[in-house]
């Protein structure tokens, strides 16, 4: 197994707490407070390197971000762009999603951003799926009510298995692409694997939904 964890990565985001949120439970139910402001919080779940935050934060200034990763060396190359570009409305943070109902609490998130979610193609791993209704639940206990997630992939079976997972939940289908560099979507942003499977020619599926209030 491939070791993505380094103790140099760990010393250089415990070095900036500013950038890469250091005991984000302790914010629960107060991001606000984080950033100075009220704006709305927007969250992309598997940020990666960071490519699409930093557009979006360059794009939406009164919209505050915080990017979830798992793996220490991969937030490291996104620390480096945050740093570099000193965005006040991007954070990041290097948890599990699985722990994000310790980190925020119910109406903390507007939005949930997935791009390019690991597809964990074989039945058994199902669980693992950010689309899984288990993660569907976790995003509902921290979004608004009427909150949304905005979903992109390559992949056409996550893809498909997906909108029948939002669809069994009982999720809203407000948009949907099969081929979103075909479409009239403006403003689209790219993440970095968005621009590595569409440069060699893959179609980009993108759909948004939304939680229904009780
Ligand atoms: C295929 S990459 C996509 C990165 C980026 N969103 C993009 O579109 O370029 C998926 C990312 O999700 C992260 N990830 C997967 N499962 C995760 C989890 N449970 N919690 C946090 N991050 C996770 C992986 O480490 C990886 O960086």
């Amino acid at each position: 197994m491939r070791l993505r964890n380094k103790p140099w990565a760990k010393d250089r985001i415990a070095e900036n707490p500013q950038y890469v949120v250091a005991n984000p439970e302790s914010h629960k139910g107060n991001w606000s407070k984080v950033f100075g402001n009220d704006n709305p919080i927007h969250i992309e779940v598997g940020t990666g390197k960071g490519q699409f935050l930093v557009g979006m934060a360059k794009q939406n200034p009164n919209v505050n971000y915080i990017g979830i990763e798992l793996f220490e060396s991969i937030i490291v190359v996104a620390l480096d762009r945050l740093i570099e570009e000193k965005l006040p409305n991007l954070k990041l943070l290097n948890v599990d999603a699985a722990t994000l109902n310790d980190i925020f609490g119910k109406n903390d998130v507007e939005r949930v951003y997935l791009n390019f979610s690991d597809p964990w193609p074989k039945n058994r791993h199902a669980k693992r799926r950010l689309t899984y209704k288990t993660f569907l639940k976790r995003y509902e206990d921290l979004l608004v009510d009427g909150g949304e997630i905005h979903f992109k992939t390559d992949n056409q079976g996550l893809f498909e298995y997906s909108l029948t997972s939002f669809s069994e939940y009982g999720l809203l289908l407000k948009y949907v692409s099969l081929d979103l560099h075909k479409s009239d979507f403006e403003g689209n942003v790219m993440t970095e694997y968005e621009e590595k499977f569409s440069n060699a020619g893959q179609r980009i599926y993108r759909c948004e939904v939304k939680y229904l209030n009780d």
